[in-house]
């Protein structure tokens, strides 16, 4: 039985190690992220992680490792910024307010299918202009849903999380350690 991660996310990867795992294939999946009309962000965050896990060629016995994580800013879904224009726009729009950040997660193996989704309320502070700017600047909005990482430069603008801190970076890892266990994958050692 083999561990492989679908998943390109360094932070998914490191969160993995966290728990003491090392995948033996990476194989990020190539799938359409675009939300559909209407479709509000959770059940949008749960579709994207199981397509993803849907789309990793494996082996029967192996087990596989998806997770998608999107920024809820009421029903509005704020993926990954194109540019730094819809980062600042982004960045606007949550600041000073809370929003909810949704991570599903995936595990499949064979055609058996275990998943969670794990929400966590954050509030992120009023940026003023120079915070933008120096954010922006940063780069660190790159790739990050929200257009922002907590667990950079943004973290100074978050005073306030309830939940999963490891969820808001990309993979709760109390939860896929649980579904991991449940697909069988021996996380503390034991075969199952
Ligand atoms: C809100 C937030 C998101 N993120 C990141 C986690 C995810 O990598 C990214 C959301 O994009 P995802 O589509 O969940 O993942 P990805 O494209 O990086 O990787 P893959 O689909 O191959 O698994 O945003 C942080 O690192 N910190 C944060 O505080």
């Amino acid at each position: 039985m083999g561990l492989i991660l679908g998943s390109g996310s360094p932070r998914r990867l490191e969160l993995l190690a966290q728990l003491g795992l090392t995948p033996d294939a990476i194989l990020p999946p190539d799938i359409d992220e675009d939300p559909a009309r209407g479709e509000l962000p959770r059940p949008y965050c749960a579709r994207i992680a199981r397509e993803k896990a849907a789309a990793v060629t494996a082996a029967s016995d192996d087990v596989v490792l998806c997770a998608d994580t999107t920024v809820a800013l009421g029903r509005r879904i704020l993926g990954k910024p194109a540019d730094a224009g819809e980062a600042a726009e982004f960045l606007l729009a949550l600041g000073g307010r809370r929003h909810q950040v949704i991570t599903a997660v995936a595990v499949r193996r064979g055609d058996r299918l275990w998943t969670r989704e794990v929400v966590t309320a954050v509030k992120m502070k009023r940026l003023s202009d120079a915070e933008l700017n120096a954010y922006l600047a940063s780069d660190e909005w790159r790739g990050k849903a929200g257009g922002y990482a907590i667990q950079g430069l943004g973290g100074a603008f978050i005073p306030w999380i309830s939940g999963s801190f490891t969820g808001v970076v990309g993979l709760p890892v109390a939860e896929t350690a649980a579904l991991l266990q449940a697909a069988g994958y021996p996380v503390y050692g034991e075969a199952s």
